[in-house]
């Protein structure tokens, strides 16, 4: 009875509020009743074990849905596309409006989880990239290449599209052989071993990750370029020395709205006089810097991406000023960045077999959904990712060509 009561106010309460909603959604209830959204056959289902987990769907947010998957108190089946499109749909009916962006807001101003000492940074950095190596090998492209790719036709593959993009950036840079290089947040070395490589740069390759460090250390005594490449775990606060070229590729998400400034003074500081420097990372459509809506924000911050902030491009690019870099160049590439996660998707979804013995059930399922989450942002615009190239601020000009006929050729 008590079940049949609450069953009826979720019913109402939900139909009442979405009485366009039409979604390929089927919930599935602890007695066996089904309720189908949508007349065409559904491509998601969500499974509630008991009454108390009814609360999930009440006032459904991308944060309380994501948690309720995670931590296991509902069952979700579908594709991540598909999970991801409707819990949107359901979250964007008007359920929870602006209040999880709101609370983020409050959050900054109460100074919360924000703080970025250099221990606190190495432990979110340390959660998110030291799950394994084997477990981002089994869906990211060979290269391991953690970041928006290029699709400079829009066909590529992947792996192709990877290598695209580091060729791109360090055009863009116009690195030169001999030139020295420093990679802020170099993963598991991909650009650092191209610019040795193919570019003749000396190297340096700075990382958090113990896991990244290991891995690129050994790609880099494979390739037999030890002597121009150097693979270091510390914190970009704490690089000495002048650098002509800088990269930074998608990195800089962690640092932290509050310290873009510092950061950015910090690359002005390292750059050799006439020096160039890319920074490539994902901002939010929010003037205001808020948390991407319905949720989703909350979810990365505690599920995926502890201590991660997106700044808006205007911010970015006062910051760098302020920082005392000029900005020289600006590309869009987030339809890129929607392709790649879902590329990353596909491939996750195609190995999860193989990713569940490389991990524990939660992360699994908090990696589904953040990765098809990503692509949906991106695609949706709620995220954005830019390519800035700078140089330093005031009468020492980058030495850069006059044209972007340079980047191309
Ligand atoms: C998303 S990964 C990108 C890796 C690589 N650039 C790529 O494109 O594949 C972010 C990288 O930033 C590094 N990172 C984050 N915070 C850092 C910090 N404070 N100092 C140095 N590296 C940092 C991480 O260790 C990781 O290698």
């Amino acid at each position: 009875m008590f079940d049949q009561i609450k069953l009826s106010a979720w019913q109402s309460g939900l139909r009442g509020k979405l009485p366009q909603l039409s979604l390929p959604l089927r919930v599935e209830l602890w007695n066996g009743e089904r309720i189908d959204l949508s007349s065409d056959p559904p491509r998601v289902t969500i499974r509630i074990p008991g009454p108390a987990a009814l609360r999930y769907l009440r006032s459904p947010s991308l944060y309380s849905l994501g948690r309720a998957y995670v931590e296991g108190a509902i069952e979700v089946m579908g594709r991540a596309a598909d999970i991801i499109a409707v819990g949107n749909a359901l979250a964007a009916s008007g359920a929870v409006s602006g209040a999880d962006t709101r609370r983020g807001r409050l959050a900054d101003a109460l100074g919360f989880r924000r703080n970025h000492t250099r221990e606190s940074d190495r432990e979110a950095i340390r959660y998110h990239y030291d799950v394994s190596n084997e477990f981002y090998a089994a869906w990211l492209d060979p290269g391991m290449v953690y970041s928006c790719a290029y699709f400079e036709g829009g066909d590529e593959d992947l792996a192709t599209a990877q290598v695209k993009k580091i060729d791109h950036i360090l055009r863009k840079i116009d690195l030169r052989p001999g030139q020295t290089l420093l990679d802020i947040g170099c993963g598991w070395g991909a650009l650092v071993l191209r610019a040795a490589e193919r570019f003749g740069a000396r190297c340096v390759g700075i990382t958090l990750s113990e896991n990244q460090a290991a891995l690129a250390r050994e790609r880099v005594i494979k390739a037999g370029l030890q002597d121009r490449v150097e693979i270091r775990i510390q914190d970009y606060r704490d690089v000495d020395g002048h650098f002509e070229r800088i990269t930074s590729v998608g990195m800089f998400e962690h640092v932290g709205v509050q310290h873009l400034k510092d950061y950015f003074a910090q690359v002005a500081r390292l750059l050799a006089p006439g020096g160039v420097v890319m920074n490539h990372g994902i901002t939010t459509t929010d003037a205001d810097n808020g948390v991407t809506p319905y949720g989703g924000g909350q979810f990365i911050d505690e599920y995926v991406f502890p201590q991660g902030e997106l700044a808006h491009l205007a911010t970015v690019v006062r910051a760098m000023q302020e920082g005392g870099l000029e900005v020289r160049d600006v590309e869009n590439l987030r339809r890129h960045y929607a392709h790649t996660c879902a590329l990353w998707t596909d491939n996750f979804e195609s190995n999860a077999a193989h990713i569940r013995t490389l991990t524990d059930p939660k992360r699994f399922r908090i990696w589904h959904v953040y990765l098809a989450g990503c692509a949906y942002a991106f695609a949706h615009d709620r995220i954005s990712l830019y390519q800035i190239v700078c140089g330093k601020a005031g009468s020492d000009v980058a030495q850069l060509p006059w044209s972007r006929r340079y980047m191309y050729t």
